[in-house]
């Protein structure tokens, strides 16, 4: 089922006349051969920052390099079968969510699962001690990146301290403040996060892709910087300004092959190195950058460079790792957050203490929506989206497996609770106006429920499906046949809904 929604056919608009406007003659970028490369990076991309290889302590390099090894050897990457524009895309680079215990990351449609790391004295079984110990060197990792964000975010903020201090002098009615904009990228007040926050990393992204096994790759198509493993985009669901830092672990060097060496021209970028591209977004006027990166570089998308700039990844010939460090957005994204939904929703159930059979505490409209509600939320943002990606994380560990259990079953409460209140709505002693009410929370809901049962079933269908390793691939769970003795409703909704609107018609025709 295809899922186009406004924002995206408004953004697909505007690309195509952004591209229209281009047609053939490509915009000018920069690398860093050019000599306005410097003043272009200061002027226009200042939150973004290299900390080169030689600049990271070896024991560092070491360990990650070490572990990132051994996650691909263990089979542990995978590809992600993600929506773009309502359509099934394979990404060409394969990923790992290392992270904080029962965190999890959601972009392009899909929520990934943390791997956890050991965390406050919380041990975590792997299914083998070489995953352990690459996960505690990521883990490692991400605690160096944090200090290191927080020393480069913290010289930012004193040197414009310094800067607006000494203007200050020179106009005496000011006052020797930090600005209101050095404030907003210390503090936000709004939302009350602060430098700490916006730099203590919740989860690692890890991606590799080797493109000597990737048959096609999309050509960048603004610059024409060449083959990206990763295309255009902004990063999803993080913190406001919140700092992503990433690891470069490409596995250079011995193949003999750029450009450079061969004689050839150099204009742009060498092909046969890694790059970041980086762009202002909607802007046709600024270069865009290619940063080249070499083994175990290290670069910063600080404060809010995320929100006005777009990233993309330029393919080189080695296969290549990178770390990704983010403070994943997670007020809704946390293990610990979905079962505190699933206790609320079981509030509304109780057993009747004459006949033991279970009944409902309330029928109040709010009720009943909130339950829908996370009936819904567990079903599609928990339960589906983990079995859609197989039983890729028992490779690591089954740590997530009692947790989704746990879930299903107070799932199934749900769908026992659904029915019950589709029983009180068929009673016939209801005041029309009352019915009416109700059904008007319900039918929505039961109808998204249908709506996302079949685009789910239709994404776990998808060809693409194929082209996935048998752990990886989708489990269309939970399932059941329609006349399931075991479960309270048909997994088919398509006739309740039917016999539910009829009901909310013939109620609304008696109310008016
Ligand atoms: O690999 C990188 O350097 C960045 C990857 C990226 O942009 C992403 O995974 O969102
Ligand atoms: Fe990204």
């Amino acid at each position: 089922m295809k899922r186009f929604n406004k924002y995206d056919r408004a953004k697909e608009i505007k690309k195509q006349k952004l591209l229209k406007e281009i047609q053939d003659r490509k915009l000018p970028y920069l690398t860093p051969k050019d000599v306005q490369f410097e003043e272009l990076s200061k002027a226009k991309y200042s939150k973004l920052n290299l900390k080169p290889a030689k600049c990271v302590p070896q024991e560092v390099h070491q360990k990650v390099q070490q572990g990132l090894t051994t996650l691909r050897d263990c089979k542990c990457f995978a590809q992600d079968l993600v929506q773009i524009k309502g359509k099934d895309v394979l990404t060409p680079v394969s990923r790992i969510l290392i992270g904080d215990p029962g965190c999890t990351y959601r972009y392009l449609d899909t929520r990934l699962f943390a791997v956890p790391w050991s965390s406050d004295g919380v041990e975590v079984k792997y299914s083998r001690d070489e995953i352990g110990k690459a996960c505690q060197a990521v883990k490692d990792l991400n605690e160096y990146l944090h200090g290191e964000a927080m020393k480069l975010l913290l010289d930012r903020f004193s040197s414009q301290v310094k800067e607006e201090g000494s203007m200050g002098k020179a106009t005496p009615s000011k006052p020797e403040e930090p600005s209101a904009s050095v404030v907003d990228e210390t503090h936000d007040k709004n939302r009350g996060t602060t430098l700490q926050d916006r730099t203590s990393f919740n989860v690692v992204l890890l991606n590799y892709m080797d493109p000597s096994n990737m048959v096609y790759l999309k050509e960048e198509p603004y610059f024409g910087m060449g083959k990206m493993a990763v295309s255009w985009h902004h990063d999803e669901n993080l913190m406001a300004r919140s700092t992503v830092a990433v690891y470069n672990y490409s596995c250079d060097d011995l193949r003999p092959t750029t450009a450079e060496g061969s004689g050839k021209s150099v204009e742009g970028r060498d092909p046969a190195c890694w790059h970041i591209g980086l762009k202002i977004a909607w802007d046709i006027e600024t270069p865009g950058l290619a940063l080249p990166l070499h083994p175990g570089d290290c670069y910063f998308m600080l404060d809010d460079l995320n929100m006005t700039h777009q990233h993309c990844v330029l393919s080189g010939l080695q296969p290549r790792f990178s770390c990704t460090h983010r403070v994943a957005e997670c007020s809704s994204g946390t293990l610990g957050y979905i079962l505190g939904r699933c206790e609320v929703a079981m509030k509304n159930m109780q057993k009747d203490p004459e006949s033991g059979s279970s009944c409902l505490v309330s029928l109040e409209p709010a009720v009943v929506k909130r339950t829908e509600e996370i009936h819904n939320e567990v079903e599609f943002e928990w339960l589906r989206q983990f079995w859609f990606q197989g039983k890729r994380s028992a490779k690591q560990t089954d740590w997530w497996f009692q947790p989704m259990a746990t879930l299903e079953n107070y799932w199934r409460v749900m769908e026992q609770m659904t029915k019950l209140l589709l029983h009180e709505i068929n009673k016939e002693e209801w005041p029309s106006e009352k019915q009416r009410e109700i059904l008007s929370c319900l039918l929505p809901l039961v109808e998204e429920r249908q709506v996302l049962r079949m685009s789910w079933m239709a994404r776990c269908q998808s060809r693409l499906v194929n082209n996935l390793p048998i752990d990886d691939q989708p489990e269309c769970r939970p399932h059941w046949q329609d006349e399931d003795p075991d479960m309270p409703l048909p997994y088919d909704l398509q006739e309740t809904i039917s016999c539910l609107r009829n009901r909310f018609m013939s109620a609304s025709k008696q109310w008016n």
